[in-house]
């Protein structure tokens, strides 16, 4: 029989139809043929109207025409944009609301084009469950429209690699040990120390008067932990108010910078010999260098070789755990992997957990009764500054684990991890999308979707007791992505959050020094409140227990 796609006669073709089959299978036969990835979409009519059964399709005397989800196939609608410039400037300098504009302009599936590089973006989570699964269709595929084209590194294998890679099997099978829940729990100490020892900074700050960047301190925290637990490096980022981030912080946060202003225009600008993409080359280099040395430092101190689950929970830090963790063919993580995804990992770790924590603050200061609520939490949990804090005593926080996934709503630090179509192809909706096009599940977007979340630009952490919210679509909030290229350190983020923030909370009353707009930097590869400034009043009281 002829099928042919709605909106595109040329399509049209032969399939053989099994007249006992189901309306199931032929969907399925049909999705085959036309690469729809979605067979469950697929309708079926002639001139006569729709056709829902095997019989009525068999005994059709005129092709049949193929709808998705009840659409015609369609090129993904976008706005036309200028020559050469194409949309950059509909899009910059605030691509978040800009994005948010088109999504409302074009529906939920939408091209751009950038000083040439070419990008589709949804707020669609049917349609990011798809790009997400690493299939026959999507993979992570980096390539010169990919957003982290600029840092691609295929020997780092996470993060910044192709999935398609045998570094990526490699380091995805001996990264994941050391930052499951288990690994995690052993690390809740240092993280405590590590907020612990920051004290004294907010203590001084406090009793001079002062305000301070939240994310300048929050980088400085964040990248302490991160530091101490993936390289066995104490940055020393606490030992004065004053003390400056050390160099290889800097330069993965200058690299994070660069990528994304090249990122942002066409592949030519990346391969200029001079001025961003050099000193992009130039600080990737230096970073080899630093990350060796600690290596270095690790293998001089003769630890013996353990399996991979018992070395994550017996290393020190990821750098000790990367060079004994042992595979059962007692393979081990190749030194050029090593090098790299350790790089990857700490980049990875401390950019985003300091931008959350930064957000997390920044609640508390905006919306009224957070601190409160939190603070009654802590204390009707009987919490106090002797606290041992570990999975156990963070599981016990309800409301601020709803404070959390409400701030990771609204306030997600990360919002462009892309994928790539492996073929031509045809996505829920109907919309078609070329082989090699770069697809992005826009996570902002996504998280704020009207037609998904009630009143989305309400921070309001109740929602998350809801049943709307406790029955949404797998994919419409998912600040750590999802599918086989996730986010490998969730466990880690969120554990670190839920000891960092608990413990600033009892210690200080947070306030907002200023009442301008917050801004953030389109220019960075995450989203963090650039100009957000606080005192932190160290407590003297605290509320007595609720009544029961
Ligand atoms: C709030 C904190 C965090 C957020 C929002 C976050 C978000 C994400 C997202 C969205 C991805 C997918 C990227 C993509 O598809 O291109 C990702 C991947 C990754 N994350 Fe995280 N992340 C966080 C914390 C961490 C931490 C603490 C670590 C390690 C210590 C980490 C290590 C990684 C690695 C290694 C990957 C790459 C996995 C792969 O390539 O297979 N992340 N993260």
């Amino acid at each position: 029989m002829q099928f042919f796609l709605l909106g595109d006669q040329s399509s049209s073709r032969d399939i053989e139809v099994d007249a006992n089959g189901s309306i199931s299978d032929l969907q399925g036969l049909v999705a085959a043929h036309f690469a729809i990835v979605e067979p469950k979409g697929v309708g079926f009519a002639n001139t006569s109207g729709p056709l829902s059964n095997i019989q009525d399709i068999c005994s059709s005397s005129e092709p049949i025409s193929i709808t998705i989800d009840g659409h015609a196939v369609r090129d993904a609608p976008g706005p036309k944009g200028l020559p050469y410039i194409g949309n950059y400037f509909e899009v910059y300098p605030d691509h978040l609301g800009n994005h948010q504009r088109l999504f409302e302009t074009y529906g939920p599936f939408i091209k751009t084009q950038s000083l040439g590089r070419v990008t589709y973006l949804t707020n669609d989570p049917a349609i990011a469950a798809v790009v997400f699964a690493e299939s026959d269709f999507f993979t992570k595929k980096i390539n010169k429209d990919h957003p982290l084209y600029p840092i691609k590194n295929q020997e780092a294998g996470v993060f910044l690699g192709d999935t398609d890679t045998e570094a990526w099997k490699v380091a995805h099978k001996f990264l994941p040990p050391a930052l499951g829940p288990k690994a995690v729990r052993h690390y809740a100490p240092t993280m405590q120390k590590t907020v612990e020892n920051a004290f004294n900074v907010f203590d001084q700050l406090d009793e001079e008067g002062k305000a301070w960047n939240v994310y300048h301190y929050m980088l400085k925290l964040g990248s302490q932990a991160v530091g101490k637990i993936t390289l066995g490096m104490d940055f020393n980022h606490f030992s004065s108010p004053r003390a400056y981030p050390d160099e290889m912080i800097r330069i993965i946060a200058e690299s994070l910078e660069l990528n994304k202003q090249i990122a942002s225009k066409g592949d030519w600008y990346a391969k200029l010999p001079f001025g961003p993409p050099q000193r992009l080359r130039n600080l990737a280099d230096r970073m080899m260098v630093l990350v060796g040395e600690s290596i270095k430092r690790a293998e001089s101190s003769g630890a013996h070789d353990l399996p991979l689950q018992d070395a994550a929970l017996e290393a020190s830090n990821m750098v000790d755990y990367a060079i004994r963790a042992t595979d059962n063919k007692g393979d081990k993580l190749p030194r050029t992997s090593l090098v790299e995804a350790l790089v990857v990992a700490t980049g990875a770790g401390f950019t985003t957990t300091s931008s959350l924590l930064s957000w997390l603050i920044y609640g508390l200061v905006t919306y009224p009764g957070m601190q409160e609520r939190l603070l009654q939490e802590l204390v009707d949990a009987g919490v106090d500054e002797n606290t041992q804090f570990n999975a156990d005593v963070t599981d016990a926080l309800p409301f601020l684990d709803k404070y959390i996934k409400e701030t990771q709503r609204r306030h997600n630090p990360s919002f462009q991890p892309a994928r790539t179509a492996k073929t031509d192809l045809i996505l829920p909706g109907g919309y078609r999308v070329p082989a090699d096009a770069v697809v992005i599940p826009a996570l902002h977007h996504i998280h704020n979707n009207p037609a998904l979340w009630d009143n989305p630009a309400t921070f309001n952490p109740d929602r998350w007791d809801t049943e709307a919210v406790k029955n949404r679509h797998k994919a419409a909030y998912i600040p750590f992505a999802t599918g086989k290229r996730m986010c490998i350190g969730f466990n880690f983020a969120l554990q670190e959050v839920k000891i960092f923030l608990p413990k600033l909370l009892w210690r200080y009353k947070f306030v907002r020094e200023e009442s301008g707009t917050i801004e953030y930097d389109p220019m960075f590869q995450l989203i963090r409140p650039n100009n957000l400034y606080v005192r932190a009043e160290r407590r003297v009281k605290w509320p007595p227990r609720s009544e029961a």
